[in-house]
């Protein structure tokens, strides 16, 4: 192993936080640790008919620890004193009320227990009616503050849910002095910053979600906010306008945490991101490559030089910030609401019945109901795809659509509902699943053919993420229905090493991120390559669903 070059990359994801410890001369990871949120686990504070997801802030701090000194663990103190740098990415837009000290509310006694005091997951479509009146209220002012979102904001953003929140919760509106991205708010701990004027906000939170961009001088006026709900007066103020790249440094590790951690307190913190968006420079990002981060959602990522971009705006996608994913170039983010959670919600139908009979049930151990239990979970999408795979393909066969969480991108719409169409009694679990699969691979096709309306050519496909790794029908699926092929990226943890290059960049071990990926990017593992005798047939299905989603919007 080379002296001396080591960086640590933290990824936070929707069910769990992984770090990496690489050494950051070539990408390789000497270590790597996961932690699953307990409370989140639990389904603590959330309500998911109501569409509220909420997440403990404990969950996050308990897990940067625990995974942090796993890794230096694995790897001894010799190389812990080698670490220089650590960055970090997160679920966006995943805010929360703080106090004037940047301390998250549920961190205090008094809100340990409320929902709203909590980071409010960028899955929440609580504010969907804030959301809306943010939309009609754009409309009221001569500059258009929404043009570098698509158009449409999203309740799945910073705003709307802040507002929603300061109208359902008078504890939190009384003691929330500013509100913070958890991407933001991480460095902002581990640099052991002691007021809200010394946070970082970096450039991908607040330009894709927040409404930040250069042209406006930062976020929209204060009278965009004080004519939408006085509830919103001065708080602008208190929301730093100051922004920087995730190239840049936040600060360097707090005595306090490199006591804790047992690294030096030289160790500098980069400024965060979002998952997605370190996750595609994990993922070997090219110009004008759409890099697919297929999980729980997906989160389509593209890059183009700055200056090919001038006066090119994309409707309907979640907006085009400059430097938001590499510096110098323009970052696209587009994305789908539910990709692998269309899957996993499918999976939870069928095995409702089974969990009430095994709960209730005396012919088996508890020991063995819950090793049964992890069988099933494991396997039934597995047995699924494996049979959808082997099924003819039809125009006419069952039909789905993907909105199962609303609809992120092309023009958010968070209200819509999925869909199913053409059973009859010979349709069987597979089928439906099949239809599912293809439903959410039109839906990535809705938004390739969107970039490509707009002027923005699509050269190529990069595949990450949980669903790109575990799933090869999925992805001849996608090859098929896009009729392009699409490169799998050899790392399965592309959001942490994404990190952790920009941590080797914020360390000063390269002078552009783009050194660092080269240097350190893991290349490609597989390639699908579309099967043309599947591609019509695919087509016309194709003209189907968007018939059939036209049909839902409509009605
Ligand atoms: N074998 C599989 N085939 C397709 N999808 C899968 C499979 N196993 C798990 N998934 C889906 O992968 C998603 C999780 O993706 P992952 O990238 O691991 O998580 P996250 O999005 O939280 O980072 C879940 O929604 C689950 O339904
Ligand atoms: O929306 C973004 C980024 O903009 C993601 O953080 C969000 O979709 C969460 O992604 P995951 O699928 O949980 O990794």
């Amino acid at each position: 192993m080379s002296q001396g070059k080591y960086v640590i990359g933290v990824d936070y994801g929707t069910d769990s936080v992984r770090s990496v410890l690489v050494d950051a001369s070539n990408g390789a990871i000497a270590a790597t640790s996961v932690f699953y949120y307990p409370r989140w686990k639990k389904g603590l504070y959330c309500n998911p008919g109501q569409n509220q997801f909420r997440q403990h802030p404990l969950d996050y701090v308990e897990g940067l620890e625990q995974t942090i000194k796993a890794c230096l663990e694995q790897v001894g103190a010799n190389i812990a004193q080698q670490v220089k740098a650590i960055s970090i990415d997160t679920t966006g837009s995943t805010p929360v009320a703080v106090n004037e000290q940047g301390v998250p509310l549920a961190l205090t006694p008094e809100f340990a227990e409320n929902p709203h005091a909590m980071f409010i997951l960028w899955k929440d479509h609580t504010a969907l009616k804030e959301a809306a009146e943010i939309n009609k209220h754009a409309e009221k002012f001569d500059d258009n503050y929404l043009k570098y979102v698509g158009g449409i904001y999203s309740s799945e953003w910073f705003w709307a849910k802040i507002l929603r929140t300061l109208r359902v919760d008078e504890s939190v509106k009384k003691a929330a002095f500013s509100w913070v991205e958890h991407c933001d708010w991480i460095p902002f701990l581990l640099t052991g910053a002691q007021h809200v004027s010394e946070l970082k906000r970096g450039v991908c939170a607040a330009g894709h979600k927040a409404l930040w961009a250069e042209e406006f001088n930062g976020f929209p006026p204060e009278d965009f906010f004080n004519s939408l709900d006085p509830l919103l007066k001065g708080l602008r103020e208190r929301v730093s306008q100051e922004v920087l790249p995730a190239s840049e440094a936040a600060g360097t590790l707090s005595a306090e945490w490199a006591q804790k951690l047992g690294l030096n307190t030289d160790v500098k913190i980069g400024i965060g991101a979002f998952d997605a968006h370190m996750g595609a420079v994990g993922g070997q990002i090219e110009p004008y490559h759409l890099s697919k981060v297929m999980g729980t959602s997906t989160c389509d990522m593209l890059v183009a030089p700055s200056a090919e971009m001038t006066g090119k705006l994309v409707k309907g996608i979640c907006g085009q910030v400059n430097g938001s994913i590499i510096p110098g170039m323009s970052g696209l983010e587009a994305g789908q609401s539910a990709f692998g959670d269309a899957y996993a919600w499918f999976q939870k139908m069928l095995k409702w019945p089974l969990e009430q009979i095994l709960a209730d049930s005396n012919a088996i151990s508890e020991e063995q109901k819950e090793k049964l239990r992890e069988e099933y979970n494991e396997q039934i999408i597995i047995k699924l795809s494996k049979a959808a795979a082997a099924l003819p393909l039809d125009v006419k066969d069952e039909l789905a659509i993907d909105w199962l969480n609303g609809r992120r991108t092309p023009d958010a719409n968070q209200e819509l509902k999925g869909a199913f169409w053409g059973l009859d009694l010979g349709t069987d679990a597979p089928a439906m699943f099949k239809a599912l699969v293809e439903a959410t691979c039109f839906g990535a096709k809705k938004i390739v053919d969107r970039f490509i309306e707009q002027g923005i050519p699509v050269k190529g496909l990069i595949g990450l993420g949980g669903v790109a790794k575990k799933s090869a029908y999925i992805m001849q699926v996608m090859a098929d229905v896009m009729n392009m092929p699409i490169r799998i990226h050899q790392s399965d943890q592309t959001c942490a090493l994404g990190a952790a290059m920009f941590a080797a960049t914020v360390a000063g071990f390269y002078p552009t991120v783009e050194n660092a990926m080269e240097a350190m990017g893991h290349g490609f593992s597989d390639e699908y390559f579309p099967n043309q005798e599947n591609v019509a047939l695919y087509q016309a299905r194709y003209e189907k669903y968007k018939a059939m989603g036209a049909f839902i919007e409509n009605n």
